[in-house]
């Protein structure tokens, strides 16, 4: 079977799946219920409970003068620290106007304080391009999988030809143009970030670019409730993107949690930033100097909270390869290359699952080549 065909088969399984009636995570809560159903409980050597470190904080890097030489330098040097340590980062003065992602942030909380059979109704789950598309539950792949405490709404935002409109939210009826101004928005913010890490690799500040060439977005607005026992679920299960760049923007509760080394450590909302982080694709592009960090969402009792995130990754037909520049005796090649599109089947027919997928094309020592 060809990669897309593999791909077509995984998504349409995966779509068979999602026609269970199996309630979404919203209405679960307006049920009031006082301990969630066995499905979502994880077994406990898994709970995500344990104290965390809070002696070191996740970089925080401003954006501001990078039209200055030395600035510049300094940026891309903050930068490249950041990708290699923690895989992770937050920015500030990142160019997107604030009022804008006050509108984003307005117009998904509107979107899914509609009622469920009006979202559904709206945003039916279809198989997209490469992945399902549409308002529901996802990641749900096989029987034994412990369910996340979220719903989500997924769907492509670029290239022009990638979008399917039709499925966008009509209510509230601003959400298209929100979402075009701003999937334009970060699309430039992520073409300069590219530019940027390129150049802290030492590599043209193109390098990155020239590989995501007319590149696909995708935003995934994960919806996660209250939960009466927050610490019993995952909000979102620990994995790492199978993309190139993510940039996520938070509604204010905190949640999201970075693992580095073995201890995770919570992201705490910063108002007007965004939090930016490696995907599996630049991590072996830069033959694993850049880390593609595992991350989790963790629900809370007594909050909604609100992440919206979008992926950039190129078409399927980029071969992702560690850029040869990176390669020398003292660094010799750690993974495989991978077509774009054979990269995604894999992800998305795995469960979330920790970083298995980036993993599975890790060269072994005996098959180490300095080319
Ligand atoms: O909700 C969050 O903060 C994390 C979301 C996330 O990691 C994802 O959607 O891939
Ligand atoms: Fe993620």
């Amino acid at each position: 079977m060809d990669s897309s065909s593999a791909a077509m088969d995984a998504l349409l399984k995966q779509f068979e799946r999602l026609q269970r009636p199996i309630d979404l995570v919203q209405t679960l809560h307006e049920r009031q219920l006082k301990e969630v159903p066995a499905r979502y409980i994880l077994p406990s050597d898994q709970r995500p409970s344990r104290p965390l470190q809070v002696q070191q904080s996740l970089p925080v890097i401003d954006l501001s003068g990078l039209e200055e030489i030395d600035q510049r330098f300094k940026i891309v040097r903050q930068l490249a620290q950041a990708s290699q340590e923690w895989g992770f980062f937050q920015i500030i003065n990142h160019g997107i106007p604030l009022s804008l992602l006050e509108s984003v942030k307005r117009i998904s909380q509107d979107f899914f304080e509609l009622s469920l059979e009006e979202k559904r109704k709206q945003c039916p789950v279809r198989p997209g391009l490469h992945m399902l598309e549409g308002y529901g539950r996802f990641f749900d792949i096989c029987d034994d999988t412990v369910l996340d405490w979220v719903d989500a709404l997924v769907h492509y935002i670029s290239p022009e030809w990638a979008k399917a409109v039709e499925h966008w939210p009509k209510t509230p009826s601003t959400y298209r143009e929100t979402y075009e101004k701003y999937g334009e928005e970060v699309m430039e913010l992520m073409e300069k970030l590219l530019g940027l890490l390129s150049e802290g690799l030492g590599l043209n500040p193109n390098y990155i670019q020239i590989l995501n060439k007319e590149p696909l977005l995708q935003v995934r607005i994960n919806y996660y409730p209250p939960c009466p026992q927050p610490d019993m679920v995952n909000g979102l299960k620990p994995h790492s993107d199978g993309d190139m760049l993510t940039v996520l923007l938070d509604d204010g509760v905190d949640g999201l949690q970075v693992r580095k080394d073995e201890d995770w450590f919570t992201v705490p909302s910063i108002p007007g930033a965004l939090i930016v982080n490696i995907g599996d694709l630049l991590q072996i592009v830069s033959n694993g100097k850049y880390k593609s960090a595992e991350h989790r969402a963790v629900a809370n009792t007594n909050q909604n909270r609100m992440s919206i995130v979008m992926f950039l990754s190129p078409q399927e037909d980029v071969l992702i390869d560690v850029a040869p520049e990176l390669i020398d005796e003292g660094h010799p090649r750690l993974y495989k290359a991978v077509g774009a599109g054979a990269y995604e089947t894999e992800f998305m027919s795995k469960d979330l699952r920790g970083k298995d997928a980036v993993e599975d094309l890790l060269i072994g020592q005996a098959e180490q080549v300095n080319g």
